[in-house]
């Protein structure tokens, strides 16, 4: 199958996602500003920045909530196969082109056991082998392996999770570190090749957090990309191989944790100062260190 759109670039074969002069207007406010970037196949990239700097509506414009006022977004699935994400439904986005995501607040069905939520993810699949008829009452053997398959691929997510034992449990009776890493595992039942996550480390406690970092890099080292919002600076500059920083809605930085952390522009948009003031903060900040003998 070819699936390439006449205007799709051509990407590099590590690129897996390029965001290109991705802009969004709300009325007279610039939310997102001729912001571009790649999200390399086998990465982490974290994308970061004080409240209110644009993260959360760039991934509204690439998991199709929002409908970019400009810009251009190339997905490459696979060599053969690319799509522009501006142009497709957010329903479209995620069972086409590949694209999963959770939420800042935990979206689970809590009615819902953990086996029937990850169930639920698969429903695309399921619905195919039905035929969209009745198939699957009729007890066809084509509806029964996928049936088999779906609760297969749930429970070894389950069991990679740690949850298998409660399976049966509903959802909402978790604590909030599992409900987190449920999402995720209900994210991944959809077989995705790009997962984006908002605040995954959001009131985690250190355990937690540690568990977390464990599942993403095992989810990248399978060559799923991940593409997270987080306010945890530890958690960035620990898992991620690749950080975009954004602030007032403009792309300040771009590279790996270690340089950005070093870079001035990023400084002064966490302390809130000017770029010309960082060079005076970072003395003031030696000073006092060197003063209380730190
Ligand atoms: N649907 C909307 N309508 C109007 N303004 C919006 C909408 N969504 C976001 N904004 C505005 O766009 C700007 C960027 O918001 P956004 O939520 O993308 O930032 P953020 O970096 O994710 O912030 P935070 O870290 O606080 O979640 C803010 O000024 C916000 O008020």
């Amino acid at each position: 199958m070819t699936v390439r759109p006449l205007d799709a670039p051509e990407l590099p074969p590590e690129v897996l996602l390029r965001v290109e002069h991705l802009t969004m207007r709300f009325g007279g406010l610039v939310a997102v500003d001729d912001v571009s970037f790649d999200v390399r196949r086998d990465e982490i990239t974290a994308l970061i920045g004080p409240n209110g700097a644009g993260k959360t509506t760039v991934f509204n414009c690439i998991t199709g909530f929002y409908k970019p006022t400009v810009g251009r977004l190339t997905l490459r699935r696979a060599e053969d196969e690319s799509w522009l994400l501006e142009r497709l439904r957010d329903h479209e986005i995620s069972r086409a082109a590949g694209v999963a995501r959770t939420f800042q607040n935990i979206r689970l069905f809590g009615g819902m056991t953990l086996l029937e939520n990850l169930l639920v993810a698969q429903h695309g699949p399921l619905m195919r082998a039905s035929g969209f008829t009745l198939l699957g009452v009729l007890g066809f053997a084509s509806y029964g392996r996928a049936e088999r398959a779906a609760i297969d691929k749930a429970t070894a997510w389950l069991e990679r999770i740690g949850l298998i034992d409660r399976a049966d449990d509903a959802a909402a009776d978790l604590p909030y570190g599992d409900q987190r890493r449920l999402e995720i595992a209900r994210a991944m039942c959809t077989d995705p090749v790009l997962l984006c996550l908002d605040e995954p480390a959001a009131g985690l406690n250190p355990r937690e957090s540690a568990e977390l970092n464990t599942l993403l890099r095992s989810i990248r080292n399978e060559g799923v990309a991940v593409l997270l919002i987080e306010h945890d600076m530890s958690v960035v500059m620990e898992i991620s191989d690749h950080v975009v920083v954004l602030d007032y809605g403009k792309k300040i930085s771009d590279g790996s944790p270690a340089a950005v952390r070093e870079d001035p522009k990023v400084i002064a948009a966490y302390l809130g100062v000017e770029d010309e003031e960082v060079a005076k903060v970072e003395q003031e900040i030696e000073r006092i260190a060197e003063e209380s003998g730190a």
